[in-house]
């Protein structure tokens, strides 16, 4: 008995001093990093665990402490913000391979958009970079002989019948919605040749599950996400068929827990991404044998088909919902700058005139359509910080990292870093565009899709497919002759400000997503 009570003591008096050690003693006498400037510890429990991925925040500790500084989360874990472009080099280019996404951030997006690129870390994500970098070049994305869309021309066609009664006045639209069924349209349409028509069905299943998923960012669920995938095992355990099977009986036990509608959400994304396959194996859907696309890459390469889904739901998640909020934040600055959309306007007229369908050229020559992209982007990236864990000790920066550090790179600080973008770094000008600062690096300064090997590989798509969006509802290789006036989001409407105040409520947790449905002023112009 006496023996039983001390081992009861020593271990309670063994894990209240490890508590004390992380919480407190650590962090502050003996963590290499203690010597970096950085905000104050907060909250002893939770540190600054909630603002860490607030790049509003960032931007204020960036200013305050420089371009590498230490922040304390949860339970005294350490995180460094680094963001130099030599730190940047050698995080996420030469030594990327030592600094993969963190193990709870890899869980996350594995439950809400699947195992594969995302998740795949090492020689792994190497091998599927290499297996699936081809689909998304440049060369093959220009070898599209038909890339009209159906998706554009249907948002026209909304936006004129919902101007129906007073097209010249105008009116106040939720646009974020409209954008948001536009994006996923687009991309099963332009990656897997698959027609969703959520645009066209206001109950549409895919739609709705995708809306279920996106609420995992919203607060508390995501911390309640964050505790669940630190926990080992737990988010294999939420990703499987028993945890989906006995969903009420989890939400019943977890008290007021998002599971079942989280489970429910990822179920119907799994068999929507299933379907999509197996469209394809029956033949009733395809792409041109000259292009190379990703099904196609799959197939051939052995995977096997469980693993396919998997894939499909990770392309389509992560393209949807970047493309959805850059657009509507696109929309947004435009709004708030007329100038720049008249002048996107003369820009398209002299295409437009000339009746013959905008060619790939023409897309790529838009000077001022470019530099609005390229600015919404640096000023509003929707992935604002991304992170990466150090997988051994290494210096960054002159700084001793120890391993396991959370490393955290906050893109939008980096994008609208003073040293680099001048004085006025917070402004929409799209026009720095034309005339870069000296000290403007391409890989470095402005980085919405992140640098390296694991930054974005929809990156030449998205753009493509941005400006397709705002420009034209159709680009083809052939001269087909166009309709004057033809449908374009930007040629057919001019977008403003609902008030002069206005400024879109956003969540930012992984994804700067409007939560207030971006209303703005949309009226007719021709
Ligand atoms: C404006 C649109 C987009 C932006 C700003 C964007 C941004 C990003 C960023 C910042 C990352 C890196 C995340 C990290 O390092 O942890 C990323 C990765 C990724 N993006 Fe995008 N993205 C966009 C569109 C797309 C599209 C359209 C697709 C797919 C068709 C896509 C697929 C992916 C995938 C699969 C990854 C993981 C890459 C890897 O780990 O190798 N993205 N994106």
């Amino acid at each position: 008995m006496a023996h039983a009570r001390i081992l009861l003591y020593s271990g309670a008096i063994y894990v209240v001093s490890k508590l004390i050690y992380r919480l407190f003693l650590y962090r502050w006498y003996f963590s290499p990093l203690r010597h970096l400037p950085g905000p104050s510890m907060g909250n002893p429990i939770l540190g600054r665990s909630t603002q860490i991925a607030d790049p509003k925040v960032n931007k204020e500790w960036v200013r305050k402490y420089g371009a590498c500084f230490r922040v304390v989360g949860l339970l005294g874990t350490e995180a460094i913000v680094c963001m130099t472009p030599e730190a940047l080099e050698q995080i996420l280019v030469r030594d990327w391979i030592y600094y993969p996404r963190p193990r709870f951030l890899r869980n996350i997006l594995w439950l809400a958009a699947g195992r594969g690129l995302f998740t795949a870390i090492g020689n792994e994500h190497k091998r599927l970079r290499t297996l699936l970098d081809p689909a998304f070049s440049r060369l093959n994305l220009n070898s599209f002989e038909d890339v009209s869309s159906t998706s554009i021309e249907r948002l026209v066609e909304i936006f004129r019948d919902l101007l129906d009664s007073n097209p010249a006045g105008g009116e106040v639209l939720e646009l974020y919605d409209l954008v948001s069924k536009l994006s996923l349209d687009i991309i099963c349409e332009g990656l897997f040749d698959q027609t969703v028509g959520s645009l066209n069905d206001p109950n549409n299943s895919l739609f709705n599950a995708f809306e279920g998923l996106r609420k995992i960012e919203i607060e508390p669920n995501f911390w309640w996400f964050i505790v669940s995938t630190t926990t080992p095992g737990a988010a294999r355990f939420l990703g499987s068929r028993f945890a989906n099977r006995y969903r009420h009986w989890l939400s019943y036990i977890l008290i007021s827990s998002p599971v079942e509608a989280f489970s429910d959400a990822m179920w119907q994304v799994r068999k929507a991404s299933s379907s999509i396959l197996e469209t394809r194996r029956s033949g009733s859907a395809g792409v041109g044998e000259e292009r190379k696309d990703i099904l196609r890459l799959l197939m051939r390469d052995g995977t096997v088909d469980e693993d396919i889904p998997e894939h499909i739901r990770t392309f389509i998640s992560a393209g949807k919902q970047t493309l959805s909020t850059t657009l509507s934040w696109t929309l947004y600055l435009l709004a708030k700058d007329l100038e720049s959309q008249r002048r996107l306007r003369e820009e398209l007229r002299p295409i437009f005139e000339t009746r013959n369908t905008p060619t790939f050229r023409d897309l790529n020559g838009l000077q001022w359509l470019n530099c609005v992209i390229s600015e919404s982007l640096r000023l509003n990236p929707p992935v604002p910080v991304i992170a990466r864990t150090a997988s051994k000790t290494s210096l960054v920066d002159g700084v001793l990292i120890p391993k396991g550090t959370l490393i955290i790179i906050p893109l939008e600080a980096i994008n609208t870093w003073t040293d680099v973008w001048g004085p006025d770094a917070d402004e929409f000008r799209p026009s720095r565009w034309l005339d870069l600062p000296s000290n403007f690096s391409p890989a470095f300064s402005s980085v919405p899709f992140s640098t390296g090997h694991s930054s974005c590989i929809g990156r030449a798509l998205a753009t493509m497919q941005l400006k397709m969006i705002i420009a034209f509802e159709t680009l083809l290789l052939s001269c087909t002759p166009l309709t004057f006036p033809p449908r374009s989001l930007v040629f057919n409407f001019e977008f403003s400000l609902p008030n002069p105040d206005y400024i879109p409520d956003t969540s930012i947790l992984l994804i700067r997503q409007p939560q207030d449905h971006m209303p703005l002023h949309v009226r007719r112009v021709i």
